[in-house]
């Protein structure tokens, strides 16, 4: 069960001006947590402007949740109260399919997400950008001690959305060359995580104005500006592996001429409308192109294990509740370095 026991906020759209009330009880396996903070997602934006068309108003975005647990079912054996945890995009699966008994329970067909879902009792889910949650443990990831925890949030979605593809495609070996293409709050990360894998990172981005920081600051190794033809023709075939975190429709033949044969570029950025490609970058080479979505619940532990020992964590900008409507105008327009993360505990009052 995720629900919401209450929420004061704001929303874009649709959804503007609400107050939606709503009451879980935390049952045997549910642990309850008082969220603090919340990251914002360029899903929570494709989400609230219903830009993939599946959006049930109103809708509570939030799906990089920091809390700490106040309540804990009978039945449940991994926290106690007090504990620091983190929820992510999913809080259910059906726990019986091929996927789910594979630990890939954000491939199972009974998934359901943090918010915009339907719960298996008929009601809609609601996220983060609220007081409290209610999840079932085994939905819930232990925050290590030393991960602080509003640059710790992001991890929960764009985190383990890098980490997952870049283990399963072998992306992430000492010595690789890996590719970045978009600079937001997935592939701020994805640089982390690269370097941290022990590999060569470049960075692939619109904004030339982005070169000094993901050099100096995210310590890439090296920075291509996708709207210069010559920079890409000599990096063509240097690439291991890309991983594409781009939120809108983009030309990828010309970045997937970057891959070595049989070199893998990973969709992970969700465009509202359809690309366009010509195969032959892939043919020409072996080419593959696949795509991701976000991991199970053992690799998020793992990742933000992972993550807590290699210092990763994201760079973010806390900001209040009620700036939320502020800061989706600037993610929309990329102004953000590299996550906004809302402050819950401090800014949102429970009416
Ligand atoms: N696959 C998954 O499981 C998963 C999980 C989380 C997010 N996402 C998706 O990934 C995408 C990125 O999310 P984010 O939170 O990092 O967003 P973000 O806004 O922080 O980053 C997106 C990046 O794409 C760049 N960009 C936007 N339009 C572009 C264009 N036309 N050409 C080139 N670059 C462009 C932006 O400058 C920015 O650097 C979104 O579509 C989001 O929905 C997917
Ligand atoms: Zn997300
Ligand atoms: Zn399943």
């Amino acid at each position: 069960m995720a629900e919401i026991v209450m929420l004061f906020v704001r929303l874009v759209e649709e959804g503007a001006g609400q107050q939606l009330v709503t009451c879980s009880k935390n049952g045997d396996t549910d642990v309850t947590l008082r969220i603090l903070y919340c990251g914002i997602c360029h899903s929570d934006l494709h989400c609230i402007k219903n830009e993939w068309t599946n959006t049930v108003y109103p809708v509570l975005p939030g799906h990089e949740i920091v809390g700490v647990i106040t309540e804990v079912g009978s039945k449940v054996n991994k926290f106690k109260v007090g504990d620091k945890a983190g929820v992510g995009c999913m809080v259910n699966s059906c726990r019986s399919c091929p996927s789910c008994k594979q630990e890939s329970e954000n491939y199972c067909g009974g998934l359901i997400l943090t918010y915009n879902s339907i719960d298996t009792d008929g009601t809609m889910t609601y996220g983060g950008y609220s007081d409290t949650i209610v999840v079932q443990e085994h939905f819930v990831v232990r925050f290590p001690e030393s991960m602080p925890l509003d640059k710790g949030a992001p991890l929960l979605c764009a985190g383990i959305t890098v980490y997952s593809p870049m283990k399963y495609f072998g992306l992430s070996e000492p010595g690789k060359h890996l590719g970045v293409v978009g600079l937001g709050g997935l592939g701020h990360v994805a640089v982390k995580f690269g370097k941290a894998f022990g590999m060569k990172v470049t960075v692939i981005s619109t904004s030339p104005s982005k070169q000094k920081e993901a050099t100096e600051s995210l310590g890439a190794d090296a920075f291509l500006v996708s709207r210069d033809s010559e920079q890409l023709k000599a990096a063509m075939g240097t690439m291991d592996g890309i991983i594409n975190t781009v939120s809108a429709v983009h030309d990828i033949a010309p970045l997937i001429y970057l891959l070595k044969p049989h070199g893998k570029m990973i969709m992970v950025g969700a465009p509202d409308k359809p690309l366009q490609l010509h195969v032959f970058p892939l043919i020409m080479g072996g080419r593959i192109l696949a795509g991701s979505c976000i991991g199970g619940m053992k690799d998020t532990q793992e990742m933000i294990d992972f993550a807590a020992k290699h210092n990763v964590a994201a760079d973010i900008e806390l900001v209040r509740i009620d700036y939320v409507n502020k800061a989706m105008e600037r993610l929309a327009k990329g102004d953000v370095r590299y996550r906004f993360v809302i402050d819950i505990a401090n800014t949102l009052i429970a009416a």
